[in-house]
């Protein structure tokens, strides 16, 4: 059978952006405007690096870039003091909508830590009110172009997980889909919240944590078959269980094989990953491989401000990197939203009436 066009000729930059798209895996706290962070900043009287808005979002791209999760979180300080009004966390998730639908994006799960927001006595609850307004507000604007769902988020280097879990359940029918782990991985394993994931087990919850990305196999391992996650943030350390001869034969070890037969989906952050030194290039990014290798892979941003990144510009650079075609980023789409925390028909009615149509116009049908 021959190929047809769309197989074989390289996506623009418009098309990518046209195409739909689905994120899983992007940090409220990461992906605000430079221009509201001054904004904010500027009302609470918070001090910031730089005073001008294109400086701004330099400064963040440059700190971040430290090939070091730890240093790389450290910017994370001067979004999340901006973020602690009802006000605030309502514009910055109004706004970080309206920027993930002028990208293309159909569906997204949007995470941030509760807990990181109540330093000037909101409630946990309140937050979380305060979030969805804003989510609420953007996607009525937006004609239901696109349908966002919360992740509420525990920091692993804290003691609150219980209770996000708890918040999360309260939440289930409201607009959160879910529950992460998210800080520094180095030290924190994912077992230390045990049991807020047998708490959110025993609540037909569902759950991703970040592991694999500044630390490898047993943080994947413990993430997996202890605590049961659904899906893996990052994940990308998998690859340290892949061995490829020189012959080119490949060998899964007993958990990379788990992960691909489970069909475990992988929350891939390239431009992140290159960042914070788990990759050391998009290029040599070990996504090639594990698409090639058939594992549920989908494509994510993490913190568009810390990449000055989109969902097109992480599916341009993998189609730089690997030559990838409309197929492809059709297949990375498709994974996402099967891997999505929404219920069954809602997902399925998002790909045969959302992606798959929106691929066939560009003119990838198969
Ligand atoms: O890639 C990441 N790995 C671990 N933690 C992360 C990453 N990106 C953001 N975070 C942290 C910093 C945020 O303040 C927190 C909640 O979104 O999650
Ligand atoms: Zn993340």
């Amino acid at each position: 059978m021959s190929a047809t066009p769309s197989e074989l000729i390289a996506p623009t930059r418009d098309e990518i952006r046209q195409a739909p798209k689905v994120l899983l895996h992007d940090h409220l706290d990461g992906g605000l405007r430079p221009a509201t962070i001054i904004e904010l900043a500027g009302e609470i009287g918070h001090e910031l690096p730089v005073q001008d808005a294109e400086s701004l979002g330099r400064w963040f791209a440059e700190a971040a870039d430290s090939r070091s999760l730890v240093r790389y979180l450290e910017t994370f300080d001067h979004t999340v003091a901006v973020m602690q009004t009802g006000d605030a966390l309502t514009r910055v998730a109004r706004e970080c909508v309206e920027d993930l639908a002028a990208d293309g994006v159909v569906y997204a799960e949007v995470r941030y830590a509760p807990e990181q927001h109540v330093s000037q006595g909101l409630t946990l609850d309140e937050v979380v009110a305060a979030v969805q307004l804003g989510f609420d507000e953007a996607t009525e604007a937006a004609g239901g172009r696109i349908v966002v769902r919360q992740l509420l988020t525990a920091m692993r280097h804290q003691a609150r997980s219980m209770e996000i879990a708890h918040l999360a359940v309260a939440w289930r029918d409201r607009g959160v889909a879910g529950f992460d782990i998210a800080g520094a991985e180095a030290g924190y394993p994912p077992t230390r919240h045990l049991d807020a994931f047998e708490y959110l087990q025993r609540e037909n919850s569902h759950f991703t944590i970040h592991a694999g990305e500044a630390f490898g196999l047993p943080s994947i391992w413990q993430a997996i078959q202890w605590c049961g996650a659904d899906r893996l943030g990052h994940g990308v350390r998998i690859i340290d269980d892949i061995t490829v001869a020189d012959d080119g034969t490949v060998t899964l070890g007993g958990l990379a094989s788990y992960v691909r037969d489970k069909r475990i989906p992988l929350e891939m952050c390239p431009s992140s990953n290159v960042q914070t030194g788990a990759a050391d290039s998009v290029a040599e990014h070990p996504i090639g491989l594990l698409t090639d290798l058939r594992f549920r892979v989908t494509v994510n941003t993490d913190n568009r401000l810390m990449s000055q990144t989109s969902m097109t510009d992480e599916m341009a650079k993998l189609v730089e990197g690997f030559g990838y075609t409309l197929t492809d980023l059709r297949w990375f789409t498709i994974n996402a939203m099967k891997s999505a925390f929404l219920p069954f028909d809602e997902r399925l009615a998002i790909i045969d009436s959302v992606i798959k149509p929106g691929y066939a116009a560009l003119g990838e049908s198969r």
